[in-house]
């Protein structure tokens, strides 16, 4: 488990102080896929960098597994490192060495003895699905297997918990359904924790547990996934279920819906607006397969004089009405 208190970082710098992070408080439950998102220059790096101990806090507390890394002295900072393995954008895997050697090299530097290390190699690139490559060089293999090469390396030392940086975000979508396959599986095979960095909602959609939005270094929003989208109005429920732009023309006013289809059927929650008459209507709408289940999303168009009677049917029939949304907001 990953725990920030009142984690604040500031650096310094000629024009003035700049707060990175401005008093997070987080918590990543065990064996959990947890996305941080927001915008460039929100804090997403440097909270990552204060997880691995990188960074100091300028003040606050980063307890991984109970250990508070923000605390601990330089010299047990580097063993406290190993409990957490890094996956970055680009992989930097060394090319003179083969797909094995480099997965033992954190092992080497460990000190693990080297039939030790041979047997762990064998298990690792057995676990990213490469136990075949043992035996490649980095330039033999596409860019989705250099990134589990380098996600086996991240594994090599055990770590408890997995920091991913834009790990997909070098790769096609079938690339990255096929890495983000395999920190699902990381997860329910080895109960690893992982914390995923991206801008990509759909990588949140498709991995992640929970997420939390950054927004100029504090939490603006953060939850489990099926909560946060289902907030309506919120902006993780934008991102994460974006409805195509709404026509162009005179509108009359919108009221915006969620609903999860585990408790709204998509047919139920278009016949509630049905119901309403012929100057009611679906103006976008979206349904998104997300946390196990789907969850929809609907603007209506609606004469201003009923749109709190859209409102009381909406939620009559079970969707989370908001009247008068303001514009669609880019969060990610
Ligand atoms: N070493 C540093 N010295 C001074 N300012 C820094 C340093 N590192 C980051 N910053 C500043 O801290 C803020 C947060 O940066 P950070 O890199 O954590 O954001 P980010 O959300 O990861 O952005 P991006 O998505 O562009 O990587 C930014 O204003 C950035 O300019």
């Amino acid at each position: 488990m990953i725990e920030l208190s009142a984690l604040r970082k500031v650096y310094p710098s000629p024009d003035g102080d700049v707060v990175a992070l401005d008093g997070i408080d987080l918590t990543v439950e065990r064996g959990t896929v947890h996305g941080v998102v927001g915008r460039s220059g929100a804090g997403k790096s440097t909270l990552i960098r204060c997880l691995t101990g990188l960074e100091r806090p300028t003040s606050g507390t980063v307890t991984v597994d109970g250990v508070t890394i923000s605390a601990l002295p330089e010299a047990r900072l580097r063993a406290a490192r190993r409990r957490t393995g890094m996956v970055f954008q680009h992989v930097n895997l060394l090319d003179s060495r083969t797909i094995a050697a480099n997965v033992a090299y954190p092992l080497e530097v460990a000190g693990v003895p080297r039939r030790q290390r041979a047997a762990r190699v064998a298990e690792l690139l057995d676990v990213v699905g490469l136990g075949d490559r043992a035996g490649a060089h980095p330039a033999q293999l596409s860019g989705g297997q250099k990134q589990r090469v380098g996600i086996a390396r991240a594994l090599a030392t055990e770590p408890s918990v997995l920091l991913c940086d834009e790990p997909t975000s070098a790769l096609d979508g079938e690339t990255t359904r096929e890495v983000l396959g395999l920190v699902r599986d990381l997860r329910d095979r080895l109960g690893i924790t992982v914390v995923i960095i991206t801008h990509e909602p759909a990588v949140v959609r498709e991995v992640c547990d929970a997420v939390t939005l950054l927004q100029h270094g504090r939490v603006v929003q953060s939850g489990a996934l099926a909560d946060v989208v289902t907030q309506v109005g919120s902006p993780l429920s934008r991102a994460l279920v974006p409805v195509p732009d709404l026509p162009p023309g005179a509108r009359r006013a919108l009221v915006e819906a969620v609903y999860s289809t585990r408790a709204v059927a998509t047919s139920a929650a278009f016949a509630a607006v049905a119901s309403l008459g012929d100057d009611v209507e679906v103006t976008s709408a979206t349904v998104e397969p997300l946390a196990g289940e789907r969850v929809g999303r609907l603007i209506v168009d609606a004469p201003r004089d009923r749109v709190e009677e859209v409102v009381a049917r909406l939620r009559a029939a079970g969707l989370e009405p908001l009247a008068a949304p303001t514009s669609e907001e880019e969060v990610a």
